[in-house]
């Protein structure tokens, strides 16, 4: 049984997407409760897969989990990656005395920041006078309400932690858009067992040499004169001096397709440093995984 850590506690977007993604019973899922922590178990090997949230339909990359990525030095490869449509619910104790509004008495909104981010126009319009607590996770917050006893907190999260902690869903689907779509990837070192996928993808990091002016140019026609296509491309800092950068590029293809190992030749011959993160089958919600 291979065991999948996740950013807990149980009840995630996280753990929910993994459930959708791998069969149920053949795996154990292992909740952790920072993201640091799920890579860390994965490296050391106490689990052996990892399931990071890397970017979402509303607020664009998690910054920070591209920065573990890079910083986990490559021993631990990108091995899949899926997308979910994380759907969020407004969740608390329903108060019998608040009468025909559900939200009334709540003065209290706890969830993590990607949740409320996701949920903004509703809880302006809805709930304009709660103030927000930001936790670690959508179910941190659910756990936190549950623990409370107080009709006064709601917490924004899945169904899924809503039935877990026996709570009620005072609203039902209240992310402000229907796309609301969030990019996991799994990381680990050995290659799971999955079906076969729609496309494949790769991931590298490219350093490109100081003083060579031209040098992303050169790097971008490398993938464009053999018809390779990038979705992604984003800078982040290198951290080492202020300044200094590095690419993080998804390529729209197999590190076995002799195409690609040839761009990244390419490259490297005009002084860029390449570091691959990992090649693997892409699935998308809408194929149905
Ligand atoms: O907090 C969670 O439930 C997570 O798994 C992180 C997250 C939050 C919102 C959208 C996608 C992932």
């Amino acid at each position: 049984m291979k065991r999948i850590a996740f950013l807990g506690p149980e009840g995630t977007v996280s753990q929910e997407s993994a459930r959708y993604f791998f069969a149920e019973g053949a795996h154990e899922f292992v909740p952790y409760a920072l993201m640091s922590d799920v890579f860390t178990a994965t490296a050391a090997g106490t689990a052996d897969y990892g399931v990071i949230p890397i970017e979402n339909t509303i607020e664009g990359s998690v910054k920070h989990h591209i920065d573990l990525l890079v910083e986990s030095g490559g021993n631990l490869p990108i091995q899949a990656e899926w997308i979910y449509p994380s759907i969020q619910n407004l969740i608390g104790h329903f108060d019998l005395t608040s009468g025909t509004d559900p939200f009334a008495n709540i003065r209290k909104v706890i969830s993590k920041d990607v949740a409320i981010a996701q949920c903004h126009d509703f809880l302006r319009s809805r709930l304009p006078h709660a103030e927000f607590e930001y936790v670690s996770s959508t179910a941190e917050g659910v756990r936190i309400v549950k623990e409370s006893l107080d009709p006064s907190y709601a917490a924004i999260g899945t169904r899924m932690s809503a039935e877990l902690y026996g709570l009620d869903l005072l609203a039902e689907n209240i992310t402000d858009h229907d796309n609301n779509y969030t990019r996991f990837i799994l990381i680990g070192k050995d290659k799971p067992v999955l079906k076969p996928a729609d496309c494949a993808k790769t991931t590298i990091l490219v350093t490109l040499p100081e003083d060579y002016p031209g040098a992303l140019h050169q790097v971008l026609s490398a993938f464009a004169w053999r018809r390779i296509n990038l979705s992604k491309i984003e800078s982040r800092p290198t951290k080492k001096k202020l300044g200094n950068y590095y690419f993080y590029m998804d390529i729209e293809m197999s590190l076995d397709t002799v195409l690609l190992p040839s761009a990244l030749q390419e490259i490297e011959a005009i002084g860029s440093q390449v570091r691959i993160l990992g090649s693997y089958p892409s699935y998308s919600y809408m194929a149905g995984l």
